[in-house]
């Protein structure tokens, strides 16, 4: 050693450079010379460093990355992160290949150590790999809660919400305060949830508990949303060395407390006889208390304490903050362009007047309004890769092979944002989808927000009417005073959904007669 070190210093300064600087161009040239391509008959992608994979070259806006990487590479590229292969869709045609064609191989999703933690070790409905357990969970949801008619039953409440919040900003609009749309419309959403589960209204804005089940959401979407070098490195994992873990548990842990004082209340109400909600029906706390099988072939036969908190988190975080995101990108994009926001105005008071609000059998009268709804969801689909899938054995894609366990990013976002797909495609466009058979609910592969097959949101009918419902009464009980600057940036806050960096916060002032906000 000391011979070496003895040797170095005899060496000129420029010689010992020139040796340092050749070593580093050598370690980063040596993937492409020694292979060109991510592993044997990968997808097309770059490539990137020894163990770091591309890692390096990616920043916190994985999406936006991934959308510019798709321009090099094309619709269906590879890339190393960290140890682990990911390959990237960025077509309709790649989309219904993989999310439709090969829909079984592709019904799983990537369990990560954020997500261990929060989501009971992937057993909850949102993270449980594909299979009986899955079924069963998704089946209860679909036939009890989401179904057609257990969400007409829920519009009472629905519009109570609604009318709750309008009633705040009328408030608001005498006192010129100042309100915030994602806040308010999140508080809804909360409300609106909190009513499936257990029959209650339980979030109050301007309580503290309110406003800390907003915080928590967001940072548990932020830290399932970021790649976590002890996923993607395995012999860091021991380390935690960006501390996910460990603020994901403190978070886990509060969400857990929460869920389990929903279950003790609800277990003492039931001693004194089992109760139907106004509707006539069991709330899902219920159904799952109730919930029992002796078929053979159900994995399970009753609900744990932990698969109920399971089910109750996954509605919380899943159902939140993706519908009020929404309707404040909404708001953002319809408000920025005036000749827009006149055209959805007029067709409201047509159709609805300005004697009363809008209800939700209004909407189906707005082609307008539909179509500027639409390009809200191309342009911010609130979860820019849906929630990443993972290939469930190894398999062949468009001739490529994709390795077990490989994780599978469909960029929704790159797709709303694609020329080859849509004219001016940065444009907010409503006119676009006028006269235009597509969708959002899962057909058309160019316009995915809510996911598509098996694994899309099985919140999609009760998301989908929300945005629709509190955008469009926004929009025709008020007039709007929004700040340029806030109205004008577009930037991003990224986790694994997407929310307005700059808040969108403004003043109200009503546009209808006083007696209809009373
Ligand atoms: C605008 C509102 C919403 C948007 C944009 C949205 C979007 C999504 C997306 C993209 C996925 C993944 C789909 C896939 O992998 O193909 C998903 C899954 C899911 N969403 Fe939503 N969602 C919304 C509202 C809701 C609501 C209101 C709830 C429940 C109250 C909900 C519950 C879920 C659940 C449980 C899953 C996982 C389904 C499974 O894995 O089987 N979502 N959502």
């Amino acid at each position: 050693m000391s011979t070496i070190t003895t040797y170095l210093s005899s060496l000129p300064l420029f010689t010992t450079t020139l040796a340092i600087a050749t070593s580093i161009l050598a370690f980063l040239l040596l993937p492409v010379i020694i292979r060109r391509r991510n592993w044997c008959n990968s997808p097309p992608g770059p490539i990137g460093l020894p163990i770091l994979g591309y890692l390096p070259y990616l920043s916190d806006r994985l999406h936006e990355d991934l959308f510019h990487l798709a321009q090099t590479y094309g619709p269906l590229f590879s890339l190393q992160m960290g140890q682990k292969p990911a390959i990237v869709v960025s077509s309709p045609e790649i989309a219904r290949e993989i999310l439709k064609q090969k829909e079984s191989m592709f019904s799983s999703r990537t369990i990560t150590e954020a997500v261990r933690c929060v989501a009971y070790n992937a057993t909850s409905l949102v993270f449980v790999p594909y299979g009986t357990r899955w079924r069963l969970l998704r089946k209860m949801l679909t036939t009890e809660l989401f179904s057609t008619r257990a969400i007409e039953l829920l519009q009472p409440a629905r519009k109570q919400q609604v009318h709750g919040l309008l009633s705040t900003f009328y408030s608001a609009s005498k006192s010129e305060t100042f309100v915030n749309i994602a806040d308010s419309t999140f508080f809804v959403s909360a409300n609106l949830i909190s009513n499936l589960v257990c029959s209650k209204t339980l979030f109050d804005p301007t309580k503290k508990k309110g406003r800390e089940l907003k915080e928590m959401v967001w940072e548990i979407l932020e830290d399932i949303g970021a790649p976590n070098l002890a996923d993607l490195i395995p012999f860091l994992k021991l380390f935690d060395p960006q501390g996910v873990k460990r603020r994901v548990q403190k978070l886990a842990k509060k969400l857990d407390d929460f869920c389990e004082k929903l279950i003790d209340q609800r277990l003492e109400e039931r001693k004194e006889g089992l109760k139907m909600n106004e509707n006539g029906r069991l709330d899902m706390l219920d159904v799952f208390l109730n919930y029992r099988s002796d078929r053979k072939d159900d994995e399970l036969k009753q609900f744990s304490r932990v698969d109920i908190k399971g089910m109750l988190s996954d509605m919380f975080i899943a159902g939140t903050d993706t519908s009020s995101s929404t309707v404040e990108w909404g708001m953002t994009e319809i408000l920025r362009k005036p000749e827009i926001y006149k055209k959805i105005v007029s067709e409201l008071d047509q159709v609805v007047g300005k004697n009363r609000f809008i209800e939700e059998t209004d909407i189906a009268k707005l082609p307008y309004f539909q179509a500027a709804v639409k390009e809200v969801f191309r342009l911010h689909p609130g979860v820019p890769l849906l929630i990443p899938r993972r290939a469930n054995e190894a398999c062949e894609v468009c001739g490529y092979y994709v390795p077990k366990h490989a994780t599978v990013f469909v960029n929704i976002w790159g797709m709303g944002r694609d020329s080859k797909l849509w004219s001016e495609p940065y444009e907010f466009k409503p006119e676009r989808f006028l006269g235009s058979e597509i969708d959002v609910k899962g057909q058309d592969f160019e316009l995915l927000p809510f996911g598509t097959g098996r694994r899309s949101c099985v919140g999609m009918p009760l998301g989908h009417r929300m945005v629709h419902y509190s955008l469009a009464s926004l929009l025709h009980a008020f007039e709007w005073n929004f700040p340029a600057d806030i109205l004008e940036d577009m930037t991003e806050k990224v986790a694994i959904t997407l929310q307005k960096a700059k808040v969108l916060v403004g003043i109200p002032k009503p546009r209808l007669p006083d007696s209809v906000y009373q």
